[in-house]
C-alpha cells in the first residue's frame, strides 16, 4: 500500500514538473479553462454561458461538478466534459457532517488529479459543492483562480475563498463591497433571452395573450405552487396562466382552468418569459437576470430561508430600481396572489415602466467579461495552452 502511495506521489510530482516546464504559446486559442461548481440552475447555467463564450473563442473547457447536481445532466448535454464527484452539503447532524467532510477531503485530492491531467490556465469556481475543493486544489497547484458570485450577499465559502483568488466576479454592486478583489460583471445569461419575441413565445406555448407566468427558480417553490394552483386553477380566467412548477411538485398539482398550463420544467424558458405580460417568481439571480434580459413586469417573491436572506437583497436591487414589485413569502396566499397579478394586468402603464426598467438592469456582456478575464489570466501566465 505504501509502495503504491509513494509511486502515485512520485508520478504526480513528475507530471506537475512536466506541466510547469512545458513550453506554452501566449494566445487564447486552445487555452484550457476549468469551471467548477453547480448544484442548482442558478450556479450551473451561468457557468455554461461562460463555457459557451470560451468555446466560441476556441478554448478547451472542462467541468468539475457534483454527481447529484443539475450539471450532471446539463453539462454533457452541451457537449462539455464533466468530472462528476460524489459530494454532499455540510448541513445535518454530526454523522452527515462527518460524511460531507470526508467527501470534501477526497474531492480536493480528486480535483488535484484532474487539474494535473487537464492542466488548465485558469479555474473558475461558480459556487455549489464542487466549487471550493476545485478552487483549493487549483490554488495549491499555483493555477490562477477566479470566483463568480451570483448573489447580492456572498455566502461564507465565497467570502473565505475570495482571499485566495485572483478576483471575485460579482453580479450585484452590493456584493462588491463585501468581498476582496471584487469586480462587477453581472450575471452570465443565455443569449436566447435577449432575442426572445412575444409572438414566437405565444406560438410555442400555444396560448392566447395576456399571459401570466409563474415559476420558482430551477427547483420550484412549493408555497408559490400551491397558492397559484388555488388562485388560478378553479375555473376559466380571462388570461392565460403558465405555471412552471419544478419537477418535485409537478405530480401534486392539477387545474380545472382550460387556460392554465402546468409544466414541470422548461429547457427553453425564454419563450415563456417573452410570451408573458406579468411574471411571478422567486428572486434567485438567474431568474431575475433572465427576466431582465427579456424585459417583463414582475412580482418578486424572495425565498425567505436563503443564506443571508440573499433573495430579499437580490429583489431589492430590482424593486429599488423601479424594475419590479415585491411580495413577501408571508403574504403568499391564493387571494392576494390573484389580486396582485390582476392589479398589474389592469395597469398597462405600470407594466411598461417596470418592463423597461427591468431590461435596463440586464447584463448582456457578463459571460464574455468573465471569459475575457479567464483567458487573459491563462495567457498572462503562459498557462493552459497546448
Ligand atoms: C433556494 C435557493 O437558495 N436558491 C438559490 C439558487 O436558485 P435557483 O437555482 O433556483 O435559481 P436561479 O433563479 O438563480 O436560477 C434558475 C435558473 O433556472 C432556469 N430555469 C428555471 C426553470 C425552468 O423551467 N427552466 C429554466 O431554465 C432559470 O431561467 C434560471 O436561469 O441559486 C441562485 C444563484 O446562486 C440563488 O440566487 C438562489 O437563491
Amino acid at each position: 500500500m505504501r509502495r503504491w502511495g509513494s509511486c502515485t506521489a512520485y508520478r504526480r510530482t513528475v507530471r506537475l514538473r512536466e506541466w510547469r516546464d512545458a513550453p506554452r504559446a501566449g494566445s487564447g486559442a486552445g487555452a484550457r479553462i476549468l469551471i467548477a461548481g453547480g448544484g442548482t440552475g442558478g450556479h450551473a447555467i451561468p457557468a455554461l454561458c461562460v463555457a459557451d463564450s470560451l468555446r466560441e473563442r476556441a478554448a478547451d473547457v472542462a467541468f468539475i461538478g457534483s454527481e447529484s447536481g443539475i450539471e450532471a445532466d446539463l453539462v454533457p448535454e452541451k457537449g462539455f466534459e464533466l468530472h462528476a464527484l460524489p459530494l454532499a452539503g455540510f448541513a445535518g447532524g454530526p454523522v452527515a457532517r462527518a460524511r460531507a467532510g470526508l467527501l470534501f477531503a477526497r474531492a480536493v485530492s480528486r480535483c488535484r488529479d484532474i487539474l494535473e491531467r487537464f492542466r488548465p490556465g485558469a479555474v473558475l469556481g461558480v459556487g455549489g459543492y464542487a466549487s471550493a475543493p476545485a478552487v483549493l486544489a487549483a490554488r495549491a497547484l499555483g493555477i490562477p483562480t477566479f470566483l463568480h458570485e451570483q448573489n447580492s450577499v456572498p455566502g461564507r465559502v465565497n467570502r473565505l475563498a475570495s482571499r485566495f483568488t485572483e478576483e471575485v466576479l460579482v453580479t450585484f454592486p452590493k456584493a462588491e463591497k463585501a468581498l476582496r478583489r471584487a469586480v462587477p460583471v453581472g450575471m452570465p445569461t443565455r443569449a436566447e433571452f435577449f432575442g426572445a419575441s412575444r409572438e414566437e413565445g405565444l406560438a410555442r406555448l400555444g396560448v392566447e395573450p395576456p399571459v401570466v407566468l409563474l415559476f420558482g427558480g430551477s427547483g420550484g417553490a412549493l408555497k408559490l405552487n400551491l397558492a397559484a394552483a388555488e388562485a388560478f386553477g378553479g375555473g376559466e380566467t380571462p388570461y392565460s396562466v403558465v405555471q412552471i412548477s419544478g419537477r418535485r411538485d409537478f405530480a401534486r398539482l392539477s387545474t380545472e382552468n382550460p387556460r392554465h398550463k402546468i409544466i414541470a420544467y422548461d429547457d427553453e424558458l425564454w419563450h415563456a418569459v417573452a410570451a408573458s405580460s406579468v411574471v411571478v417568481m422567486r428572486a434567485g439571480a438567474g431568474s431575475l437576470f433572465d427576466t431582465a434580459a427579456v424585459g417583463r413586469a414582475s412580482i418578486l417573491v424572495p425565498y425567505p430561508y436563503a443564506t443571508g436572506d440573499h433573495q430579499l437583497h437580490n429583489a431589492r436591487y430590482f424593486t429599488e430600481g423601479g424594475a419590479a414589485e415585491l411580495m413577501l413569502d408571508g403574504e403568499v396566499e391564493a387571494g392576494t396572489l390573484r389580486d396582485r397579478v390582476e392589479g398589474l394586468l389592469d395597469d398597462e402603464n405600470r407594466r411598461e415602466g417596470l418592463a423597461r426598467n427591468m431590461r435596463a438592469l440586464s447584463t448582456p456582456r457578463a459571460a464574455d467579461e468573465v471569459a475575457d478575464r479567464l483567458l487573459s489570466a491563462a495567457t498572462a501566465t503562459n498557462g493552459g495552452t497546448r
